[in-house]
């Protein structure tokens, strides 16, 4: 990617987005809690924003709630959904308002360091719907945004287990285009050493699977070889969100990270977002009903929602998908909401 030569000072008045991803029960919400109360300390509270609609209790000042706007519950009943079906709904409908808190998010730009968005329990619900890209794409075009996936050290042990949660790690990476930081986090119960050392040196992890004698282990062999790249730029932290041990190499990780995004990230954003303005613009030769703005810049027609799930309007209707159906909705609300 190319680098950044012209218009990075513009960058530093802008708050950097700390977008806090990871697999349910690694510790997301607490790390947040954790990085808002240090913030707090250091007379530099962050700008909070919750798109999990189903934590049951937010245990820190948050800015914006989507539990606010989008009953999780109430949409459970109102499309006859199972809990996953309506977490995804509830993040579809909130996305068609995202220019909202983008509109907030520019206000207090000046006055804010840190913009914190705490995700979903299940990872999927934002790293592979549409609604999450969006979100993702809108916040990286306007804001140094950087990633955190937050990992459960204790559970990572296993050398199997780790490469499966770095592999996963590392196709995120792919899908957002993002500077990346992986949070070990949980280090009071277990120490990170081992991933330092797995992620730094080869010989020590394929050391580590000669214990695995499975056929999953041959291909973890192969798969580290692929993974080599990825570790060699990766931000690795040790973070205990219980016992905030770590708060600091996480925050220097994230001012690296920053960098990064502006130097070698935003050159890649700033061309996204001209493309997105041409689209918008041959958008506007379209008959009304097949558009719909989610935000300036950016249009969701049927047709790359429907590509998004590698879907056509061919299929079988017993054959769509949850994901798909919830689409539909998120169409049709976002048509009732232009009207
Ligand atoms: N010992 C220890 N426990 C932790 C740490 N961080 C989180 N936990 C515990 O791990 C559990 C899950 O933490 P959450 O913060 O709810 O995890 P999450 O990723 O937001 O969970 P979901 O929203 O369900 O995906 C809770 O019981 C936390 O108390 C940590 O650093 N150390």
């Amino acid at each position: 990617m190319a680098e950044c030569s012209v218009g990075c000072d513009v960058e530093l008045h802008k708050p950097t987005v700390l977008i806090v991803l990871g697999m349910a029960g690694s510790g997301k919400t607490t790390l947040v809690q954790r990085l808002t109360a240090y913030l707090h300390t250091q007379k530099d509270p962050p700008y909070v924003v919750n798109l999990d609609p189903a934590v049951s209790e937010v245990p820190f000042p948050v800015n914006i709630d989507i539990q606010d706007t989008i009953k999780y519950k109430e949409v459970m009943k109102e499309y006859g959904l199972g809990p996953n079906g309506a977490i995804m709904t509830s993040l579809n409908l909130f996305t068609t308002k995202f220019d909202q808190v983008m509109s907030f998010l520019q206000k207090r730009s000046s006055e804010i360091s840190n913009v914190i968005i705490d995700t979903p329990g299940q990872i999927e619900v934002f790293t592979w719907s549409a609604s999450g890209a969006i979100i993702t794409e809108t916040l990286a075009s306007t804001f140094p945004t950087v990633v955190v996936y937050v990992m459960d050290t204790a559970r990572s042990t296993n050398p199997v287990t780790f490469m499966s949660n770095m592999l996963y790690a590392c196709s995120i990476l792919y899908k957002t285009k993002l500077p990346f930081i992986v949070v070990m986090n949980k280090t009071d119960i277990v120490d990170h050493a081992f991933a330092v050392e797995w992620t730094s040196d080869f010989v020590a992890f394929q050391e580590a699977l000669d214990s695995e004698t499975s056929y999953i282990s041959n291909l973890s062999r192969s798969m580290s070889l692929v993974l080599d790249e990825f570790y060699n730029d990766l931000k690795l932290v040790g973070f205990s969100a219980v016992t905030g041990a770590g708060t600091e190499d996480l925050m220097r990780a994230v001012g690296e990270a920053r960098q990064e995004y502006i130097t070698t990230y935003k050159p890649e954003y700033d061309k996204l977002k001209e493309r997105r303005k041409k689209e918008n613009q041959s958008a506007s030769d379209l008959p009304a009903d097949s558009e719909i703005h989610i935000q300036p810049g950016l249009v969701v027609t049927k047709n790359a929602v429907e590509s998004d799930n590698g879907s056509s309007t061919d299929d079988n209707e017993d054959e769509t998908s949850a994901d798909e159906k919830s689409f539909q909705r998120f169409l049709d609300a976002a048509k009732r909401s232009k009207t």
